[in-house]
């Protein structure tokens, strides 16, 4: 049952997919993967407030970036696909919200997040800039996902929300009266719970009026997860011409000024490489990845650190990303703090290792599509794994797995750490191998191509 992991095996509520099992035999393959959701989303809203057209090629066309189009449309911003080289999908050119705001846009809007932290999170300041109302609602599980500090930080710029009090979706945020503006000056939050309560408001601070003083503090002294989130952050809004300070740990200071308008070729998303190449992780096989950027602040490029600790051999030579699995994969002690994002996939390399894994730093994937830390436990015990919730990970033990369902919860990540799993266990079934879709569509046509010749 999507969005509750209780440990016994729930109900199959969507078809179950079999997943490609590959016995003894390597799994070897080169392939390029979609755009980065992240990238393409903050693409998408800083061309939103840009100051001229601006065009992404390359861009992810998935339900998040659907959805979050969606959004930006509601409120003024317009999108034309049109053809570019990507095998992926059109390139977009951003038509931004006019100017003075309110102007085009309704003034009764109602946003679909679905399920993406990037909509629900990075909307709503946008929302609050712009004359009318705005209901934010998504899918069920979308409204157990923390909201309260974007909340509360929209509150403090003085904008009007109305919710029902639990820090979550459903609520309706009141831009300004026509001509009018929010000032900005100093705002702190807490975003112990996630980087893309930061992410929100840098994103939107330059069209303060004062700009934007952004300090981070938990009362129990617990840092930002994900940093490397913000940093892209920090990077996109540069190259839109935006003056960010962020010289000093946990601080960000953004002047006003304009968004300038560009174009950009959105980065392959690393994070959604993770499968493939623990693919050849998991056989002993090899997986080349081409176009893998030589600088990047995706979190995605933490496996080049992350995949020699399970015994695999990695190399990027000329802009290929090569991975060769061990004969036995090793279990690894992992803080994957700065690259949650990556633990469905790390955790399915673990489940399959000859030794004990334990998996540090991210209590916020409670957080997440699901709660992942309860999902993954639950999924993986449910083939006969040994895995153990810590406060703020996972210990994952050898134990020999047999087939069965494997429940995603709504959740690409959890989705494809089945697939990476039944791999090398024969009889893994993964409920809603659909809801790759999320930021992934091609999973289960890109996954049989990457096996095309490595079948028993
Ligand atoms: O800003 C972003 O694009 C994201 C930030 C991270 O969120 P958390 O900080 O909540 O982990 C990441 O896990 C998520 O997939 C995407
Ligand atoms: C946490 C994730 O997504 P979201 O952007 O919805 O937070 C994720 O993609 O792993």
């Amino acid at each position: 049952m999507p969005g509750e992991a209780t440990g016994t095996e729930p109900a199959a509520a969507h078809p179950l997919w079999p997943a490609p099992f590959v016995g003894g035999t390597p799994v070897e393959s080169s392939l390029t993967v979609p755009g980065s959701k992240s990238l393409t989303n903050r693409w998408l809203v800083l061309g939103a407030l840009a100051d001229g057209p601006s065009r992404l090629r390359a861009p992810l066309h998935s339900r998040d970036t659907s959805l979050m189009l969606q959004a930006l449309r509601a409120l003024g911003a317009q999108f034309e696909e049109i053809h570019g080289d990507s095998p992926f999908g059109p390139d977009l050119a951003v038509t931004p919200i006019p100017r003075p705001f309110g102007a085009a846009a309704r003034r009764e809007r109602s946003v679909d997040c679905g399920l993406a932290g990037t909509v629900m999170r990075f909307v709503p300041p946008l929302a609050a800039l712009i004359p009318g109302r705005t209901r934010f609602d998504g899918d069920p599980h979308a409204r157990k996902r923390p909201m309260g500090p974007v909340i509360s930080a929209l509150r403090a710029l003085g904008a009007t929300v109305e919710d029902d009090g639990t820090g979550s979706l459903p609520f309706t945020v009141h831009g300004p009266e026509a001509g009018g503006s929010l000032a900005g000056g100093e705002l702190t939050i807490d975003a112990a719970g996630s980087s893309q309560f930061v992410t929100a408001v840098l994103l939107t601070a330059s069209q303060l009026t004062g700009g934007l003083v952004l300090q981070h503090h938990s009362p129990d002294g617990a840092g930002i997860p994900s940093m490397p989130h913000i940093d892209m952050t920090v990077e996109v809004l540069r190259e839109a011409g935006v003056n960010v300070d962020d010289s000093v740990p946990g601080r960000w200071v953004v002047s006003p000024g304009p968004v300038r308008a560009f174009d950009v070729r959105v980065e392959q998303d690393l994070s959604n490489a993770g499968p493939f190449l623990a693919a050849a992780v998991v056989t002993g096989g090899e997986v080349s990845i081409p176009h893998w950027p030589s600088e990047t602040t995706q979190g995605g490029s933490h496996w080049q650190d992350i995949l020699p600790r399970f015994g695999a051999a990695v190399e990027v030579a000329d802009g290929v990303f090569t991975v060769r699995g061990p004969r036995s994969v090793s279990g690894v002690d992992l803080d994957l703090s700065e690259a949650g994002e990556l633990a469905p996939t790390v955790a399915a390399i673990c489940a399959v290792a000859g030794t004990p894994s334990r998996l540090r730093g991210i209590a916020h994937l409670r957080g997440h599509e699901t709660d992942r830390l309860a999902a993954l436990t639950a999924e993986i015990n449910g083939l006969g794994g040994d895995v153990e919730e810590t406060a703020d990970g996972l210990i994952i033990r050898p134990a020999p797995l047999h087939g069965g369902t494997f429940h995603s919860y709504d959740d690409h990540r959890m989705a494809t750490a089945g697939a990476v799993i039944g791999l090398v266990v024969d009889g893994v079934r993964v409920e809603n191998i659909a809801t790759t879709s999320k930021t992934l569509p091609q999973f289960p046509q890109m996954w049989a191509e990457l096996l095309a010749g490595s079948r028993p």
